[in-house]
């Protein structure tokens, strides 16, 4: 059985006003995971955050962490025990980066010198450069700041990890990298992680499982972001992942498809040959067979990786460079159908260029390929579902 880090038991928070912040919430959360909690604004993600750390105390419920609850633990021990990052960065402007990171530890009776010398290490796991650390706050961008944040909550070495809404005050691209990060990280660190958003593409991006909160502090879904997906519970939450969810829900399948050869040409030679499905070494082109009868070639630079289609004339020639059309998203074997799928339809011939880890061509996927594995796949879940 997976251990439990979290449990909520029939938590409320009323607040003194009347507001129904959380409303009779039950929830486990297994200990290693990213737990996110999505929803519109004021549906108690944040509520339900801080009584994991007694910034609020539940009006009834118990809410445990490692097996303990909460209200039998001092507030500070147990705010120093877990790592906490916000929206706002929240650090203290007249300390340097480094001081800022140190803050805990130093107050866990870490050294000055070991604590420094910690958060210097710390600046490279979220992806700066350590001559940031003697700077202040006010001196870094936005999004250098959330991730001295990020660093400062992992520098006491907590098993859990709060983070409210840490990167929504970051431009998209920068958001984008942040979040990327926070895998890389929680993959070598497999912290329990609860993360609030309102955003739920970041919600499925970045959560083992979600919790879905509806207005009045109403958990209404608690699933993986597969399954949220696939069966939402309801209008509710049917309407808040939103439309291209069938879309979306590509990115969880296999691409269970055969890899087609494809005839090649070599942009710098002129020479063509056919690379496909289990030749390391491309086969001389025939003129004949399956991949040369296609209306295109692609070709490629000299490492054999694409750089295009080009049509091929009626005599069998292929157009020259000018007619060269660039594009396509690439597909890498064990991707999902949802890469395959835009590999077919941004790609000028219809075929999904596929690649090896080195960049080179392995071969193609026709679209109708795709859509052939796509309607297998829905078929078999129907299936399974009718036998369930
Ligand atoms: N101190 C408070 N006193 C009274 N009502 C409060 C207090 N704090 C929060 N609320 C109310 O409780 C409800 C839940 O608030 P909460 O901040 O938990 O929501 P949220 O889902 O985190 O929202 P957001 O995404 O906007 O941050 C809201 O209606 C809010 O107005």
């Amino acid at each position: 059985m997976t251990e439990m880090a979290i449990r909520y038991r029939g938590v409320s928070k009323v607040y003194p006003d009347g507001t129904t912040a959380v409303d009779n919430l039950d929830l486990d959360v297994p200990s290693g995971s990213l737990t996110v909690f999505v929803g519109p604004s004021g549906c108690g993600k944040t509520t339900s955050l801080r009584m994991l750390n007694r910034m609020v105390d539940p009006t009834s419920g118990v809410v445990e962490v490692n097996g303990q609850d909460v209200s039998s633990i001092p507030a500070a021990q147990l705010r120093r025990s877990m790592g906490y990052v916000m929206q706002q960065s929240g650090l203290l402007p007249h300390k340097t980066v480094e001081d800022n990171i140190a803050t805990v530890p130093r107050l866990n009776g870490v050294s000055k010198k070991e604590s420094r010398a910690n958060a210097r290490e710390l600046l490279g796991s979220v992806g700066l450069d350590e001559s940031l650390a003697t700077r202040y706050p006010a001196q870094l961008s936005g999004g250098q700041q959330q991730r001295v944040g990020v660093a400062r909550a992992l520098a006491a070495d907590p098993p859990v990890l709060l983070m409210d809404e840490p990167f929504s005050a970051v431009d998209p691209v920068v958001r984008q990298d942040l979040q990327h990060e926070l895998l890389d990280l929680q993959k070598r660190l497999h912290r329990t992680i609860i993360f609030v958003t309102h955003d739920i593409d970041e919600a499925i991006l970045l959560g083992n499982r979600v919790a879905v909160f509806a207005r009045g502090g109403r958990l209404a879904q608690y699933a993986t972001p597969e399954e949220l997906l696939r069966a939402p519970a309801d209008d509710f939450v049917a309407d808040f992942i939103g439309r291209d969810r069938g879309f979306r829900s590509l990115s969880f399948e296999n691409a269970a498809v055969a890899l087609q050869p494809v005839t090649v040409l070599a942009a710098d030679t002129g020479e063509r040959t056919v690379v496909g499905p289990g030749s390391e070494n491309p086969a001389p082109w025939q003129g004949t067979g399956a991949a040369a009868s296609s209306d295109w070639v692609l070709a490629v630079d000299e490492r054999r990786h694409p750089l295009g289609w080009l049509p091929v004339r009626s005599g069998g020639e292929a157009a020259g460079r000018e007619e060269l059309r660039v594009g396509g998203t690439l597909w890498h074997e064990g991707d999902s159908l949802r890469t395959a799928l835009d590999a077919a339809l941004s790609s000028p011939s219809g075929q999904a260029v596929a690649v090896h880890e080195d960049g080179s061509v392995a071969g193609v996927v026709p679209g109708e390929d795709v859509m052939r594995a796509i309607e297998e796949q829905r078929a078999t879940r129907h299936h399974g579902a009718e036998q369930a």
